[in-house]
């Protein structure tokens, strides 16, 4: 192997920087070159390569986003594009290739593999929608729980103190998980996840039970993904039956920024370290993860195409606590 590149892509999220640093740092380690492509795929099209040192990846741990940027690249979904982005890797003499990104990342990845064998490519799960078979956790994700918890302590409190009901939509286009562990952990009144039908007579039934019983204010979670159209769509719907004011807070992308939390930066860490570890074993087409603390590697098709479940007695706990 020449020289090891890496980029980042899709959705940027706290510790991608952790993990370039750690691909950076490693793969000097063992002697070889490291590059970085700017801006994801589109980069890997236009050659925005980096030559990468040690001092590059300086005082980087600590910060959210991608000093690498990201993009989501229309380009490269096109043989065309991938031709480009081959042949200016083939240029820089790069045959090994760290991709930190989400499920459509790897399924680019994947598909360029089958046509271009010869660079061989190993993920590391960078979303914070958590939303990768073949890892307990992803890159970002710890820290967008935190932020949004924080987010919806802060909505609790003028909450009570104005009697309201509010609707908070978090992230989490295809995938529930934010939505659950956040609204677990503001004891949330009802939590909406894409995974579970959404039946609204039972929610509006909850809060005004809920109402009746002096309770002043309610958090209902929902993610944006799911199928009752979002939580504008399904306040407007709500009040009309509710006796409760009803607010809604869109929480958006202040989740995907931030510093990582200690977990994000020492998961990303590891990670980083054991996608270069698995490409100079002569490994390619896996997604790194981390099984219960141990390190695995997952064929990227088995990743993109399973789906982590929710633990339905998580909803269920939802419900039971509030
Ligand atoms: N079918 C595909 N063929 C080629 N490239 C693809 C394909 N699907 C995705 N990609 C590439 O991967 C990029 C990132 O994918 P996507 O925008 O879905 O984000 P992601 O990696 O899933 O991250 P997140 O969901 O966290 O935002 C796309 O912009 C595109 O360049
Ligand atoms: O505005 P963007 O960059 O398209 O990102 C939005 C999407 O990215 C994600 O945050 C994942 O990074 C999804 O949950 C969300 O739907
Ligand atoms: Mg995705």
């Amino acid at each position: 192997m020449k020289k090891i590149a890496v980029f980042t892509s899709g959705g940027d999220a706290p510790g991608m920087n952790a993990c370039v640093r750690a691909v950076v740092r490693t793969t000097l380690r063992h002697d070889h070159q490291a590059v970085g492509i700017r801006r994801g795929y589109q980069g890997m099209i236009e050659g925005d390569f980096w030559a990468m040192e040690a001092h590059s990846v300086s005082n980087i741990i600590q910060l959210g986003g991608t000093i690498l940027r990201s993009a989501r690249s229309q380009d490269f979904r096109t043989p065309e594009g991938r031709a480009k982005a081959y042949a200016n890797l083939r240029a820089n003499d790069i045959d090994g290739i760290v991709a930190i990104g989400g499920d459509g990342s790897f399924t680019g990845a994947r598909i360029f593999m089958e046509e271009y064998p010869d660079i061989h490519m190993v993920g590391c799960p960078g979303t914070i929608d958590n939303d990768l078979y073949g890892t307990d956790y992803t890159i970002g994700y710890d820290t967008a729980i935190n932020t949004a918890m924080n987010a919806i302590d802060n909505i609790k409190d003028t909450a009570n103190a104005h009697d309201r009901l509010f609707f908070v939509e978090v992230m989490g286009r295809d995938a529930g998980f934010i939505a659950m562990n956040v609204g677990l952990a503001t004891g949330a009144e009802a939590v909406l996840v894409p995974e579970s039908k959404t039946d609204v007579n039972n929610l509006i039934d909850t809060l005004n039970s809920n109402y009746s019983n002096k309770k002043n204010s309610s958090i209902v979670v929902v993610a944006e993904g799911d199928e009752s159209g979002g939580a504008f769509k399904l306040a407007e719907e709500v009040k009309k039956h509710c006796p409760y004011e009803t607010k809604v807070t869109i929480l958006g992308h202040l989740q995907r920024g931030g510093r990582p939390t200690c977990m994000d930066r020492v998961r990303s860490s590891r990670m980083g370290v054991a996608a270069v570890n698995a490409l100079l074993e002569g490994k390619s087409g896996v997604m790194i993860g981390e099984i219960n603390g141990e390190i695995v590697h997952t064929p990227f098709e088995q990743a993109i195409k399973y789906h982590n479940e929710i633990n339905p007695m998580l909803l269920e706990m939802v419900d039971i606590l509030s």
